[in-house]
């Protein structure tokens, strides 16, 4: 099959954090380093912020846009989250992972439940920062929200933090590289396991005369 990496269909990864815990910044660095995962872009009604690009962060998309996909049920999930609204279009995973990629997804908690929903074979990763102080000094560093929307995501974060025991496993992202090795470690840990349950199993058990 076109793209796949074991002939059969992909794995689908979610990763939710609080705002500033690091998400996108691992996310990033495994796509960089994994060309078999591909993300998902999703839509939103927030304004784009600081250098994102329409179709490369966010599809950003107007009140009305937005109402209509909900309406045309387009997406496979949607959820209000520091006052805007975010969604992952049935269009952004379900062709990808038919044809055999691994899909990530970079959504709030309320998005994750949602997906295992669906797809109960959905990998749900919760990110968590080492302490409050630092969530705070991240979202400072970074520089590209007010004060105000800064306050509003700490205040989310508490309620955000409660939900990682839901979550199949939660990443301590303190030492950058370290959390990183985590994120592959379950991306492969996934893949074998796959293939273990599947094709490969199959073979290895007819070469042994098994089956
Ligand atoms: N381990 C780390 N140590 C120090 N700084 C980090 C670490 N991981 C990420 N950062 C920095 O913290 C800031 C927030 O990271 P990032 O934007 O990836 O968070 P996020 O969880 O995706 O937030 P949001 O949900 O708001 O998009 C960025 O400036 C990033 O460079
Ligand atoms: N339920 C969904 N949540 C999403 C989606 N895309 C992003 N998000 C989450 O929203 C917050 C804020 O993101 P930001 O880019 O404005 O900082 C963050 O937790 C994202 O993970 C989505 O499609 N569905």
């Amino acid at each position: 099959m076109a793209g796949s990496l074991h002939g059969l269909p992909g794995n689908l990864f979610v990763v939710a954090a609080p705002s500033g815990a690091g998400k996108s910044s691992l996310v990033k660095a495994l796509l960089e380093l994994d060309s078999h995962v591909q993300p998902s872009v999703s839509h939103t009604t927030r304004p784009p912020r600081g250098r994102e690009k329409h179709g490369r962060e966010y599809f950003f998309t107007s009140t009305a846009e937005f109402d209509s996909m909900v309406l045309g049920d387009a997406f496979v999930e949607w959820a209000h989250v520091h006052g805007h609204r975010y969604g992952t279009s049935k269009k952004a995973i379900e062709d990808r992972i038919t044809h055999g990629a691994d899909v990530i997804l970079e959504i709030d908690w309320q998005g994750a439940l949602q997906i295992k929903r669906i797809y109960p074979n959905a990998v749900l990763i919760f990110i968590l920062p080492p302490s409050w102080e630092e969530l705070r000094s991240r979202l400072e560093r970074r520089g590209e929200d007010t004060a105000e929307v800064i306050e509003t995501r700490l205040v989310n974060a508490a309620n955000e933090l409660a939900q990682a025991k839901e979550f199949d496993f939660v990443i301590i992202n303190e030492l950058f590289e370290r959390a990183l090795f985590d994120l592959k470690a379950i991306v492969h840990a996934q893949r074998l396991k796959f293939l273990s349950q599947r094709r490969l199993r199959a073979d290895t058990f007819r070469a042994l005369g098994i089956l």
